[in-house]
């Protein structure tokens, strides 16, 4: 779908209250804490993601020459990487991306080829649109852009990455200041997305994992729904001390209920990588897999399955690629500047089944969408 199409669909929610996703699920308890209608942010992440992919857009067209290689015959994605000498994680966000945007589609035969449309972007077609676009090639975000793609990664990651603990390395998540800024940087995502995920997540009296769980936002509200339940929030002890604070200000929000959480919370400062995780009823995964490579997430896949006791239940609330690798463009963009901040990307639902299968859970075919483009999966260990 185009960019224009996309956003036309979208400005119809902008205008309109959107109905958030149902909460009289067939097998779920309502929620009665969370209002039934509330506005979509997601045109704002939207246009702040546009950014990102028109840079995919100018480096493909004026670094990577894409559209040059492509010209004489249809590839496989395998040979088109080949060509272009590009490896998985810089592939797996510009393809999507580009047959989001309408300029490039799979024939029959899984082989990308240049659209019609997409072939106004071949130097020396009668007419193009690469002089046009060429104003924009010297732009210092495109080639930025080209370069992390040809090199998977920014080439100076001295300082480590957003969002990532790995190894003994550096993290910005180690450094008080800095983890107090990304940490409250996603604090206003969190708040109004946890709500939605809270009243769609099981329902049960049990022990929540919340890995990687920054805030604690979607903790502090499933305990809400769930009023004899515990749960554990795992992250870097600089996140949890923000975690911990935000816990306060939940308490003392005058929620009914609100009060009893701070007794049923435990922080747990680790490495989500390598510890030992503690057994649990529901293990959730909110923006994690997508800050990683897959090599990390299928292990991830693992490690999250022996955490889970038979019964359990793995939750990921994400955003996720088409399983057909061809959109959809909003989150072709997050992709984008996924790929630009962190190690990772955004998934298929596909990829996410296939990691959870092989650590021995059963995914289901359930997806619910929340707001902001995101939405949730589930797998279950079996008993
Ligand atoms: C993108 S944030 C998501 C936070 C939260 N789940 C949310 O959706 O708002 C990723 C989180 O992963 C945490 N993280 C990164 N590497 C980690 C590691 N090795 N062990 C534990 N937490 C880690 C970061 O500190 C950060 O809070």
């Amino acid at each position: 779908m185009t960019r224009r199409a996309s956003f036309a669909t979208t400005s119809c929610k902008q205008t309109c209250i959107a109905k958030i996703w149902p909460y009289n699920r067939p097998g779920h308890k309502t929620n009665p804490i969370v209002p039934v209608t509330q506005p979509d942010p997601a045109p704002i992440t939207r246009h702040l993601r546009a950014m990102f992919g028109s840079r995919l857009l100018i480096a493909a067209v004026h670094h990577l020459r894409v559209f040059e290689t492509l010209r004489i015959e249809p590839l496989s994605l395998a040979e088109l990487r080949s060509r272009l000498q590009l490896s998985e994680r810089p592939a797996m966000v510009l393809f999507p991306a580009l047959c989001a945007m309408g300029l490039l589609a799979h024939d029959e035969s899984e082989r990308l080829f240049i659209t019609e449309l997409g072939r106004f972007l071949i130097h020396g077609q009668t007419p193009n649109l690469t002089g046009y676009t060429g104003l924009e090639q010297s732009d210092p975000g495109a080639l930025e852009m080209a370069v992390r793609l040809k090199n998977d990664g920014p080439l100076d990651t001295t300082q480590g990455i957003s969002f990532v603990k790995e190894g003994e390395g550096p993290s910005p998540m180690d450094d008080p200041g800095l983890a107090r800024t990304l940490t409250l940087g996603l604090a206003g995502r969190a708040r109004h997305l946890s709500p939605l995920v809270a009243a769609n997540l099981s329902t049960r009296q049990g022990h929540l994992l919340d890995v990687a769980g920054g805030t604690g936002y979607y903790t502090y509200e499933w305990l809400l729904v769930n009023p004899e339940s515990t749960a554990t929030i795992l992250d870097r002890p600089a996140v949890l001390t923000i975690a911990a604070e935000l816990l306060d200000e939940f308490v003392q929000s005058g929620r009914p209920g609100a009060e009893t959480i701070k007794g049923r919370v435990t922080f747990l400062p680790g490495d989500m990588l390598t510890d030992e995780l503690p057994q649990t009823d529901l293990l959730l995964a909110a923006s994690l897999f997508h800050d990683w490579p897959t090599p990390t997430c299928q292990q991830l896949a693992h490690h999250f399955a022996a955490a889970l006791h038979p019964g359990g239940e793995l939750w990921v609330h994400d955003a996720f690629l088409n399983d057909t690798l061809d959109g959809p463009l909003a989150v072709t963009d997050y992709s984008a500047q996924l790929f630009w901040n962190t190690k990772g990307r955004c998934y298929s639902r596909a990829e996410y089944r296939s990691w959870f299968t092989q650590a021995g859970l059963e995914p289901t075919q359930d997806a619910f969408p929340t707001q902001m483009d995101y939405g949730l999966i589930r797998a279950r260990k079996p008993d």
